[in-house]
């Protein structure tokens, strides 16, 4: 069972995919595997390299990585759930924040296996950018008109796709852990 977890930089998606991660081992004894993209590091250095100059580029690149992560996790017979912190929807609603037609970018990554459930963390960009700076971690100023791109982006994908649910991110974590925990308890129960 494939679980995926989406939203902007700063929305929360690597603290709710470990604590869910915990919740799912020690409450529900799931075997639980957490993974991420980007995935390898190889293409992730092309990624910084490259692909920031040339979106087209960007979407095969991220896709390529896809590809890799996904064959690796058809390896992974072990585990009861694999959580992802972030999947194809991130190229989707990213890579058409830079131009891309969506279309084409669902194209190319139509092969990949369809999450059961993905959680989209919704927060606008002004909030979501404070939490990062609060980490200290890079200077987003440049980025908020393309963060509200994005953000719309998944907004509209999820309209059209019911295994997408979004959770308000402006909440408590612990309101949003809470909200994720029902709709994972939905699908494993
Ligand atoms: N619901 C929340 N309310 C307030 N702060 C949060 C919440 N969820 C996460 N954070 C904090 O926001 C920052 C970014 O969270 P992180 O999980 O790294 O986001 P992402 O992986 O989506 O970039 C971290 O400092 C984290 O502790
Ligand atoms: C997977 C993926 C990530 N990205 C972007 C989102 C992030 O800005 C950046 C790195 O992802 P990530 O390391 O997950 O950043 P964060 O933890 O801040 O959310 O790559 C894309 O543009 N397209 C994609 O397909």
């Amino acid at each position: 069972m494939l679980i995926a977890i989406e939203g902007i930089d700063g929305s929360g998606k690597t603290t709710l995919a470990k604590e869910l991660k915990k919740w799912l081992e020690n409450e529900k004894k799931k075997k639980v595997l957490l993974t991420a993209e980007p995935f390898t590091e190889e293409i992730s250095k092309l990624i910084q390299e490259e692909g920031w100059k040339d979106p087209v580029t960007l979407t095969l690149l991220f896709s390529a990585d896809r590809g890799v992560h996904v064959n690796w996790i058809m390896k992974q017979n072990q585990y009861d759930i694999i959580v992802t912190d972030r999947y194809y929807y991130s190229t989707i609603a990213y890579q058409a924040a830079m131009g891309i037609d969506k279309n084409w970018i669902i194209e190319v990554n139509k092969f990949f296996p369809k999450p059961e459930l993905t959680l989209l963390l919704d927060i606008p960009a002004e909030i979501a950018i404070t939490r990062i700076k609060k980490d200290d971690k890079f200077n987003f100023k440049e980025k908020l008109s393309l963060l509200q791109k994005v953000r719309e982006n998944y907004l509209e994908i999820a309209k059209n796709e019911n295994s997408i649910k979004i959770i308000n991110s402006t909440k408590t974590f612990e309101e949003v852990l809470s909200e994720a925990k029902n709709y994972v308890e939905e699908l494993i129960s």
